[in-house]
């Protein structure tokens, strides 16, 4: 397969009431009939599809990330990642461990996977297996969302011997420093979950969101303070009546909920300030990371410097971003006048990353 660009979904969440109380104005409008988003009255910006407060969690789902899980399904690799200011709907968008109406992309995603690898197995006998790895980035550290007691342990990321982004578990933290070159058999990878079913999938998803770093701010009362990725790696083994299909094939699917960026606020304790400090530098290298390969892809230079090493996110992203993924970025943005200049920071973000260029080869087959 050829290149193809990274896909940008906006979405405008409603007024929320205290905003409304408040007598916040509305100055961000879905041009109708459109992917394009008005910003007061003089800028526009166009993505590639738009969303509105009234959109239903079901709109988008089917809409951009139905698609995504095709793919991986045909066996390439698939991104999804919410990117927004704090308090714009980026957890809500996610979702997870709730397959009622509100539902986000985790829990879609879920009941969609397992619903089309049933039709794979009726209709063609594939065998399939999935498993879930969940980590979380806190403070430019990885912790392992589905190992409770992996205090004394230190994640690392490393490339493997296909080219893609591997993560290692080094047990315990120092040996860290030796590692690499004398003990390199005394890693793990993160915690992988076997699961067969949606509910058992998001029943492991409910148990690390326990363990994940949500405080309250300023500006939302159940902000999280890190990023997290779930990642599911789905394993197919095609039956040898077939000779033209290879025997197996193995394609992830990473859904990313970044924290959201955030001005300093008053109000804000001093430990909310070193968190966001944290999470302002990570985002702050991703939008780096957009604009140079936004830049290279427009220019159409390949030997351009990418800076995906100035943080943990960036290299976590690597095969996202220019890489060998199929991306889908859900921008989230509030609403409201108070939020303007934070809104525009995310939306000329967003737009450049619809010009970046993915190779997605399906890298993993054997
Ligand atoms: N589309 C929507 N419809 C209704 N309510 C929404 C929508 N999007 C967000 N909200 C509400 O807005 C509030 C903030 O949303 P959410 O926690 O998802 O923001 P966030 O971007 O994840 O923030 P943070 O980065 O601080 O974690 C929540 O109360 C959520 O229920």
């Amino acid at each position: 397969m050829g290149e193809v660009c990274v896909k940008v979904a906006l979405r405008v969440r409603p007024l929320l009431p205290n905003e409304l109380i408040q007598n916040h104005k509305v100055c961000v409008r879905i041009v109708p009939d459109t992917a394009q988003v008005m910003v007061g009255s003089d800028k526009l910006f166009s993505f590639d599809h738009a969303f509105g407060p009234t959109a239903t969690q079901d709109e988008v789902y089917n809409s951009c990330v139905q698609p995504l899980v095709e793919t991986l399904l045909q066996g390439d690799n698939a991104t999804v990642f919410c990117f927004g200011q704090t308090g714009s709907g980026k957890t809500y968008t996610f979702g997870g461990g709730n397959l009622g109406e509100e539902g986000g992309i985790i829990d879609r995603v879920a009941k969609n996977v397992f619903s089309l690898l049933g039709e794979k197995k009726n209709s063609d006998g594939v065998e399939t297996k999935v498993r879930v790895t969940y980590l979380e980035l806190y403070m430019e550290q990885l912790h392992d969302l589905l190992e409770p007691h992996n205090t004394d342990k230190e994640l690392f990321i490393s490339k493997n011997d296909k080219g893609n982004t591997a993560l290692l578990l080094l047990i315990p933290r120092w040996y860290f420093l030796f590692a690499l070159d004398s003990l390199g058999q005394w890693w793990w990878e993160p915690k992988k979950f076997s699961v067969t079913s949606a509910e058992e999938l998001l029943s492991v998803v409910e148990a690390g969101n326990v363990l994940r770093h949500i405080k309250t701010t300023g500006m939302n009362e159940h902000s999280s303070r890190s990023h997290t990725i779930l990642t599911l790696q789905v394993e197919q083994g095609f039956p040898n009546n077939n000779p033209s299909l290879k025997p197996s094939c193995s394609s992830k699917l990473c859904l990313v909920d970044l924290a959201g960026s955030e001005f300093a606020r008053k109000g804000n304790k001093e430990s909310r300030h070193n968190e966001s400090a944290h999470i302002n530098r990570g985002l702050l290298a991703l939008g780096n990371v957009i604009r140079v390969l936004a830049t290279r892809a427009h220019n159409n230079c390949k030997s351009t410097h990418i800076p995906y090493r100035d943080s943990k996110i960036t290299r976590l992203l690597q095969d996202s971003l220019g890489g060998t993924a199929h991306t889908l970025m859900v921008a989230c943005v509030s609403p409201s006048h108070h939020s303007i200049a934070e809104t525009v920071g995310v939306l000329q973000c967003a737009a450049k990353a619809r010009h970046i260029r993915n190779c997605p080869t399906a890298i993993s087959t054997h």
